[in-house]
């Protein structure tokens, strides 16, 4: 019986870079009851149960081992236990490898109308009805467990950027308490697990004691949280010189949010291990494609008879079958097969770096200009 087990620190398979300003990069193997996650690994987000634009046999293809989906969204429609009387998230959205489901805490602050937040959790209208619900530790823990999901997040508060260090750290201390019932609330079982959510803002001794209030409660993994909200790249690289060390060295580290691909990399390079973002999918729909030549916006009319591919090498359907001014044309007019092409290109480039990543690593080689 697989579980998620931590690093396989004993057998010596992370691999820690020669090169100093490496030295904390690490490739190593998450294995759960839905298969094995190669770290470091970048996850799609299909929010409401689809990474939008693509079958998940395509996503599959693409080289991703787990995909993130929303507890905030997927409560409010079609509903966490009516997913579960289906036969749960896995067999509704027909992915069977696995899924990692956010705890809602962010989305509702960021997507909700009227909220309120409360020692026992957070009571808001949905955006969708303007009906009343209410998510806690152990609401959350539970709509999680009904969903399926291979990795359930811990309920937190995401500390808005900026913020005071006293705002930050009755945050801090909310999700600390918040941490301890969803662990409590949490249903341990062998190849699925829960990773709790550090806050603290900027400030190292708030990040610090976040650290040890969740060590304690012994997570599978996890998650810096309340990064990649406005704070920039510098600020968060700053935060991401300390806060993964403050993690136990034999678990994932999971980076909420983030990001572009010179994001993952100073990530990785901080010692991050987990990814998700929705620029690769939601860019694609808008017209954006990630190649080694940089990002081509194939609206630019510059490529309305450009009869090359996006990338001459990459395996994708975009680029095998098609060119730039066909792209151009299908995101010109709407046509959805322009939003899936573009999706798939991007998902396969995110996919090609983050093995790139894990190759140079294994390689103990430098990866710093790869992007
Ligand atoms: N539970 C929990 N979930 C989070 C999700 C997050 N997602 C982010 N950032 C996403 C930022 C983001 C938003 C939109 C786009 C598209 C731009 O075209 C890119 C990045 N930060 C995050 C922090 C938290 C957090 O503390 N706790
Ligand atoms: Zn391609």
């Amino acid at each position: 019986e697989v579980s998620i087990t931590k690093f396989p620190a004993d057998e010596r398979k992370i691999i820690a870079k020669a090169h100093d300003k490496y030295k904390k990069a690490r490739a190593g193997i998450i294995n759960t009851r839905h298969g094995q996650i190669h770290t470091p690994a970048f996850m799609p987000v299909g929010t409401k149960g689809t990474v939008k634009a693509m079958l998940p046999e395509s996503v599959q293809t693409t080289g991703a081992d787990i995909i993130l989906g929303n507890t905030y969204h997927l409560m409010l429609q079609p509903g966490a236990k009516r997913v579960f009387k289906l036969g749960g998230l896995h067999k509704f959205m027909n992915w069977s490898k696995p899924l990692l489901t956010d705890s809602g805490g962010f989305q509702v602050m960021s997507l909700s109308k009227l909220r309120k937040i409360t020692e026992e959790g957070v009571i808001f209208n949905s955006h969708i009805d303007g009906s009343k619900f209410m998510l806690s530790p152990e609401s959350s823990t539970e709509i999680q467990y009904l969903l399926g999901s291979t990795i359930t997040m811990a309920f937190d508060e995401c500390t808005p950027y900026p913020s005071t260090y006293e705002q930050a750290k009755s945050s801090m201390e909310l999700t600390s308490r918040w941490a301890k019932r969803s662990r409590k609330a949490f249903y341990s079982r062998d190849g699925y697990g829960q990773f709790g959510i550090i806050q603290g803002s900027i400030y190292n001794d708030l990040r610090l004691k976040s650290a040890l209030d969740l060590i304690e409660l012994d997570f599978e993994g996890y998650a810096i949280g309340g990064l990649a909200v406005g704070e920039g790249q510098e600020l968060m690289f700053k935060v991401l010189d300390y806060a993964p060390d403050l993690l136990p060295i034999n678990k994932p580290r999971y980076l909420m949010g983030v990001g572009k691909p010179a994001d993952i990399i100073g990530a990785v390079q901080r010692g991050i291990d987990m990814f998700d973002c929705v620029i690769p999918t939601r860019s694609g729909r808008n017209g954006q494609a990630f190649t080694k030549y940089g990002v081509v916006n194939i609206r630019n009319s510059k490529y309305k008879e450009d009869n090359t591919p996006l990338e001459e090498d990459c395996l994708c359907p975009a680029c095998k079958n098609y060119t730039k001014a066909y792209l151009h044309y299908l995101v010109k007019v709407k046509e959805i097969l322009g939003a899936m092409l573009m999706t798939w290109h991007n998902l396969m480039y995110f996919q090609k770096l983050m093995l790139r990543i894990r190759e140079y690593i294994a390689q103990g080689k430098d990866f710093d200009f790869i992007s």
